[in-house]
Formats: C-alpha cells, structure tokens, sequence
C-alpha cells in the first residue's frame, strides 16, 4: 500500500506541473474519501497544499471531522460557509419558478442537493484561481462506475487520484495514511439531505459493488442494477455530445 500511495503521489505531482499550476486543493467533508485526498495531496506537496471546508446546512459533528481530517493531514486550509448563498440562490430559483406557476416540489430534493454540490464545485475552482492550484476529485471506483456523483457539481474537478481504488481500497489506503478511524467508520453519505446514505440510495453495499468490479460474481439482481446504472449515467463519463458535422449544402 506504501508504494501505491507513493505511486498516486508522484503522480499527483506530475500532473500538477504539466499543467503549471502551483499546488493542489481539495473540498475536505469528513468523509473517507476526501481525507485520503487531503493526506495524498499534502504529501505531493507540503507547502502548497490547501483543504477547503464548504459547509451548507451541515452537522456540527461533520465539521469537526472536516477539521480533525485537515489537522490530522496538517494541511492548511480555509473554511467558506456557503448556507447563506445556497439558501439565496436555491430561494431566488424556487420563488420565480412558482411565480410562473411552474415549480414542482416533488422534485426539489434533488435539484437543491445537486445546486448545493455545483455550489462547491464553483467555490472550488474560484479559490483554485486565486491560488493557482488544481482542484482534486474524490471520486473512487464504486462511484465512478455507478455515476454516483453530481455532473460538474463533484465530479467537476481536475485529477481523479482515487478512481481505480476500490471503497474497500480506500478503507485500507486511509488507514496507513492514519486518517482518524471516526472518520474511516462512518458510513458514506454525500450529506445532501437528511438521513442519506450512499448505500441506501444506491440499494446495495459497497462491498458489493467492490465485489463486481473485481469481476466475482453478485446477487443476479443486483448485477442487473448496476448495469443499468452505468449505462443511465455514461454521459456523465463523456464530454457533452455534440452533432457531427453538417456535410450537406
Ligand atoms: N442521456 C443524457 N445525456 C446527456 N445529459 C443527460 C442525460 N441524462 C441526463 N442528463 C443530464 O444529467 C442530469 C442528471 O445528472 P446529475 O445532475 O448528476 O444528477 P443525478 O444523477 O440525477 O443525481 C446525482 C446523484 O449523485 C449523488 N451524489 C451527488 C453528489 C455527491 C455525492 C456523494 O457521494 O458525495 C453523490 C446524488 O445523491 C444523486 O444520487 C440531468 O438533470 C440532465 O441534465
Ligand atoms: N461540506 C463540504 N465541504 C467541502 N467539500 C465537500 C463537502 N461536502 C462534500 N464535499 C466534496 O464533495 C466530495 C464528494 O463527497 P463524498 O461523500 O462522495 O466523499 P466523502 O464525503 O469524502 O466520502 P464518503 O463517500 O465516504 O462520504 C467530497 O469528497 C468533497 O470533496
Ligand atoms: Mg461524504
């Protein structure tokens, strides 16, 4: 595991200076994924490395493990509390919408969480600029697969260092990393909305996805569910589709 860490480091580096940017950033939840992030970025580089704290509505015991992730990392980093500006712009959409007698509740759950992930997404890149630093995903294997992620909310970032490992990968890269077990046990959640947990929406296991992937053989139900999820979501592992080009007169 010290060589594959050693592996995703050297690489982080390189592509940072391809691209000639200055260092790395990373939106730091107090989730697993996003501390595995924070360890890996603050090794590729140890005074230019920043973890960016974006809270919307969030649990006190989410932020504390936000900041017990950035302190355990000793990485540097800034919190930005966003509540006021998702309920602004979240407020303003639903308002004109309704005005115009258009506006369909039974939809907004989504549509607000998914606002509130491009909310991040754009606060990331705004701070990126004023540092010159890329912005690092978090995306891993199971999630990449599944399109379980937000199109250009996180998923649009720069490098994806985590997205050939496995959930259960990340579980033991976190912990040589020595990422706080609070955090490497909890149970993955994109908290955007009460209660929600990445398992239960999804309708199975990491460990059954992770089961998949390496190719072993799933519950027949479950193999046809996430087929169906990968082919439902492939558009968001492509660039926009465009026309080809008019040949005609
Ligand atoms: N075939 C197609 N070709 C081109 N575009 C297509 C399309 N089908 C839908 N679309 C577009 O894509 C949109 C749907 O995709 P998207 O906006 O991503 O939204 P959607 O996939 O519906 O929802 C995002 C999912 O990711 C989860 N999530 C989000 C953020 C973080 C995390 C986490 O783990 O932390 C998880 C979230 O809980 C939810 O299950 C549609 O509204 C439409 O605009
Ligand atoms: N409050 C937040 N502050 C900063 N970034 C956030 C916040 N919430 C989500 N993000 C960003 O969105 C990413 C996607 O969330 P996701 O839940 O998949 O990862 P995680 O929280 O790190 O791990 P887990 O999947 O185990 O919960 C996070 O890794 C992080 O980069
Ligand atoms: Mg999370």
């Amino acid at each position: 595991m010290e060589k594959r860490i050693e592996y995703l480091t050297e690489w982080l580096r390189n592509k940072t200076k391809e691209a000639g940017a200055d260092g790395l950033l990373v939106g730091v939840s107090g989730g697993i994924d996003s501390a595995v992030v924070s360890y890996l970025i603050k090794r590729a580089f140890p005074e230019n490395s920043l973890g960016v704290i974006l809270p919307i509505n969030q649990e006190v015991e989410d932020q504390t493990d936000a900041l017990d992730v950035v302190e355990g990392a000793d990485l540097d980093y800034v919190g930005i509390e966003l509540t006021d500006a998702y309920e602004t712009t979240y407020g303003a959409i639903k308002k004109q919408l309704d005005e115009k007698g258009d506006w369909k509740e039974g939809k907004s759950q989504l549509g607000g969480a998914n606002l509130q992930a491009r909310l991040r997404m754009s606060t990331l890149y705004a701070v990126g600029n004023n540092y010159n630093y890329l912005i690092v995903g978090t995306d891993n294997a199971p999630e990449y697969y599944t399109g379980y992620f937000t199109k250009y909310g996180d998923g649009g970032v720069d490098l994806v260092p985590l997205i050939n490992l496995q959930k259960e990968e990340v579980r033991e890269m976190a912990k040589v990393l020595g990422v706080p077990n609070s955090v490497i046990h909890k149970k993955p959640s994109a908290e955007l909305w009460e209660g929600q947990t990445d398992e239960e929406e999804l309708g199975m296991s990491y460990d059954t996805i992770d089961a998949y992937l390496r190719g072993e053989a799933i519950d027949s139900e479950d193999e046809k569910n996430l087929k169906a999820r990968h082919k439902r979501t492939e558009h968001k592992r492509q660039i926009p589709a465009g026309p080809d080009k008019f040949e005609g007169v």
